[in-house]
């Protein structure tokens, strides 16, 4: 049995995942804090919505995907339920492995996990690290988990916070990116629905490629810059304008920020 803690954006994207992947209904029970929230997914996926208490009881591996503020009354909600062979896997940004077995006050193995939101379209991201007291079996159940919903990856912990910048909120970078352009192609007026049907297939196109081609980046820009050309004409502009002094810092910023989360 399978627990996720806290089913909301995250925990309901992985849920559906894990259906898709051929989890049965009855095999995952969620929590949530509205009873209104509990009958939606009780509808929805046909899981059963149960307490932190009952879900640290009863299922073998827990998910705990409440917001990063909230961990701390979680962890301590389900400290005094779980024995202590259950499989933790925290899916919060900037929580520690650390903080998570200080709080369950056992030997709990603990994986830490950031993933992002394609995993609604089995396309996540995720990277996972073990804590102190997680070994390979429990890496491996925790990739089963989260391969079907897309990529996963094993890093140092260490790292978690970088990948939390990159990874885990590199999707609304991408968003960001998208508005700018359609706001782009707007000022040079084109119809907003073709602006955005214009980008969306482009950066889709893109990102095939990227993945697809094994090509480095460099090398699919430079193909795409002509001598003289358009391309090279708006590079020097965003050149000009520091945006990518301006990718650095702002994924310094949320690395640093995701450390601070830590702390409450
Ligand atoms: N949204 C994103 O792009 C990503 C979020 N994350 C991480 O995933 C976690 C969840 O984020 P979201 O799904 O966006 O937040 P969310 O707010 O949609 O979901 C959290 C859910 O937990 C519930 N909750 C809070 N305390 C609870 C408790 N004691 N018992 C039961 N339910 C409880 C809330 O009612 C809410 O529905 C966060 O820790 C975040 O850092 C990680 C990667 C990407
Ligand atoms: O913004 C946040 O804090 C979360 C973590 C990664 C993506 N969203």
């Amino acid at each position: 049995m399978i627990a996720i803690l806290g089913t909301g954006k995250m925990g309901e994207a992985l849920l559906s995942g894990m259906l898709r992947a051929g989890f049965k209904p009855g095999d995952v029970l969620a929590t949530v804090r509205r009873p209104e929230r509990a009958r939606a997914l009780a509808e929805t996926y046909g899981v059963r919505a149960v307490s932190n208490a009952e879900a640290a009881k009863s299922a073998g591996t827990l998910i705990l995907a409440v917001k990063p503020q909230d961990m701390g009354s979680l962890l301590d909600e389900i400290a005094p339920h779980l024995p202590a062979d259950r499989l933790v896997i925290s899916a919060a940004a900037g929580i520690t492995t650390a903080f998570v077995e200080q709080r369950l006050g056992h030997e709990t193995p603990v994986v830490r996990v950031m993933s992002n939101t394609p995993i609604k379209f089995d396309e996540a991201m995720s990277v996972i690290s073990a804590g102190a007291y997680a070994g390979e079996d429990h890496l491996r159940r925790t990739e089963d988990l989260l391969r079907p919903v897309g990529k996963v990856l094993r890093i140092p912990e260490s790292q978690q916070d970088a990948a939390t910048a990159l990874s885990g909120s590199g999707p609304a970078y991408f968003f960001y990116l998208v508005e700018a352009m359609v706001d782009a192609g707007i000022l040079l007026g084109m119809p907003r629905a073709a602006a955005l049907d214009m980008v969306t297939q482009s950066i889709v196109g893109a990102a095939v490629m990227l993945r697809d081609s094994g090509e480095h980046p460099v090398i699919l820009r430079e193909a795409v810059t002509s001598p003289g050309g358009t391309t090279i004409a708006a590079i020097a502009e965003l050149e000009r304008h520091s945006v990518r002094a301006a990718f650095l810092a702002a994924i310094e910023a949320a690395r640093d920020r995701g450390r601070e989360l830590a702390s409450g």
